[in-house]
């Protein structure tokens, strides 16, 4: 490929991951431009503190950066989505609607109308123009997030960082310049970014959500007492009583109509048939043996798909522990992502 003439936009957030891309894509060849996303009004001195770095960043590499404004889409998209999730009680992934309708939607667009050829980012995960694939570095891949984006997005997408480990990016970003040595210095990013605490201070701005209530068990026995069904997602075991209780019980469902929450023992969380919707296929197949991720961190299990429309059945092969509606399922053959979908129901 010849580079010298191909722009590429780089997603820059003040952080060490997209300020190495920046430089490594520089360093091959390409033309390279910095755009940094408004996305929330955060009023700690966040965008601030962001472009303050990203600016150093873009003087030691002498490349132009722009600045753009998505606060309103953001809200819409993933901040409102977020907050409705949890009034439903439903477990919500930002991040995953962020990376489709903000970082590889509008940004992508902007990137396009800026006549880049590429949209870089500093994900960790891998992609051939067709497929994302798991990144190198497991602990850090970041595949599960994207699965998501429209397939239309793919070959516009680059993540230069897929063969790295975490700490090797770290590393060269403390050689290169005082600006990069600062920036490995911060502050690990937070998991969601508009969240500073606990996703329960973010709801609370919307709603009361300290209405205690009934715990029931599988039967509909009250058994005990909570603090309000937002402070739960499926899985938790803790804040909530159980009288007489002996062994741990985890929460297995939350009934927002009549703010119940319903717990059982570790067997009840296990799961075997998942329903899922909305479905974002890289592949043409409506029938196909895969493994699932049923969230981030999970295990892959070894399953079978089958769609009908736009939703899915997965026959799970061995049996999952508490998966939530509103969380991703995404599917893999060996490191490259087929697809997902989202999580309606399980049993
Ligand atoms: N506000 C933003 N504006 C532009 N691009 C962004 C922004 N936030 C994230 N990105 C892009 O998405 C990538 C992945 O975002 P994530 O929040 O996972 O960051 P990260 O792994 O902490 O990376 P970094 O070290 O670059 O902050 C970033 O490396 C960057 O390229």
């Amino acid at each position: 490929m010849n580079k010298s003439n191909k722009k590429v936009m780089v997603g820059m957030s003040g952080g060490i991951d997209s300020s190495v891309t920046a430089y490594m894509l520089q360093k091959e060849g390409f033309i390279v431009e910095g755009v940094y996303l408004k996305l929330h009004n955060r009023t700690d001195g966040y965008h601030e503190n962001n472009l303050g770095f990203i600016k150093d960043v873009a003087k030691f590499l002498n490349i132009k950066y722009h600045v753009l404004d998505l606060t309103d889409k953001f809200e819409e998209e993933v901040y409102d989505y977020f907050v409705d999730s949890y009034l439903e009680g439903t477990t919500p992934n930002p991040c995953v609607k962020c990376n489709r309708q903000i970082k590889f939607g509008a940004m992508l667009d902007f990137a396009k109308e800026h006549n880049a050829s590429y949209l870089a980012t500093g994900h960790y995960a891998k992609t051939d123009g067709k497929f994302i694939y798991a990144a190198d570095d497991d602990t850090k891949d970041q595949s599960y997030f994207l699965s998501q984006v429209d397939k239309e997005a793919l070959p516009y997408m680059m993540f230069p960082l897929s063969t790295y480990k975490k700490e090797d990016i770290i590393k060269l970003g403390a050689k290169l310049d005082v600006a990069y040595k600062k920036i490995t210095e911060k502050n690990e990013s937070q998991e969601i970014c508009f969240v500073e605490t606990v996703y329960t201070d973010v709801v609370k701005r919307h709603a009361n959500i300290d209405i205690p209530g009934k715990v029931l068990d599988e039967k509909g026995n009250i058994v005990g007492e909570h603090k309000g069904y937002m402070h739960y997602t499926i899985g938790k075991r803790r804040g909530f009583t159980v009288h007489g209780a002996q062994e741990p019980h985890f929460v297995t469902k939350l009934n927002p109509k009549d703010n119940t929450i319903i717990v059982g023992k570790k067997q009840a969380l296990e799961v075997n048939h998942v329903k899922v919707e909305n479905l974002n296929m890289f592949i043409e197949q409506k029938e196909f043996d895969c493994t699932v991720k049923l969230r981030y961190r999970s295990v892959s299990i070894p399953c079978k798909v089958t769609i009908e429309d736009n939703k899915a059945k997965i026959a799970l092969k061995e049996p999952a522990f508490g998966v939530a509606a509103g969380q991703l399922a995404v599917f893999y053959e060996d490191d490259k992502v087929l697809g997902s979908a989202w999580i309606k129901s399980s049993s």
